[in-house]
């Protein structure tokens, strides 16, 4: 029977090969859930839990327009993604630190963690934010993404 598996092509995301020792036959291990399975997957294991960082920029319509930086945020929620999206290119262009950004510039209180948010689970954090973070691949930068505490820029690091 023929498959249309390309064993030579690389895995998705979050899958590693193992080898049966009862049966010599291959299968395949998700890396989050530990299940196995036989079928060759064609799609990343979705993970159960992401570790993030994130650069956040409130604006006067934020859910709580005051952070660390600033007792009372004014911006407009246009100058606030104009202001991170200056950064986003900075950071790019290795002209600056994601962790140096966030402690001098991010509105959340994890600025004092260079913006570690730790590791999370889906249901944990504001659905755009947890929809952005788990589509991230490990060590991708993502783009701007808007929740009711502000703007926020990603970073996936586990
Ligand atoms: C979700 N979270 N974790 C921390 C945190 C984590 C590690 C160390 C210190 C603070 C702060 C927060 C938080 O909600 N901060 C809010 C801003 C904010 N809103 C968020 C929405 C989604 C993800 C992160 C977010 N951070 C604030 O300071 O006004």
């Amino acid at each position: 029977m023929s498959t249309n598996q390309d064993n030579d092509a690389p895995l998705p995301e979050g899958w590693e090969t193992r080898t049966s020792r009862s049966t010599g036959m291959t299968y395949y291990l998700n890396l989050y859930t530990k299940k196995s399975q036989w079928e060759r997957p064609e799609a990343p294991a979705d993970p159960t839990e992401v570790r993030c960082s994130h650069i956040l920029v409130k604006h006067a319509d934020s859910r709580r327009p005051s952070s660390w930086r600033e007792e009372k945020i004014t911006r407009s929620k246009d100058e606030a993604l104009e202001i991170l999206k200056g950064y986003r290119k900075q950071i790019v262009a290795k002209q600056a630190d994601f962790a140096e950004i966030a402690s001098k510039y991010s509105d959340c209180s994890s600025a004092k963690r260079g913006g570690d948010l730790g590791m999370f689970g889906r249901g944990q954090m504001q659905k755009p934010f947890e929809e952005e973070a788990f589509k991230l691949k490990v060590g991708q930068l993502g783009h701007p993404v808007e929740t009711d505490s502000g703007v926020h820029i990603i970073l996936r690091t586990a």
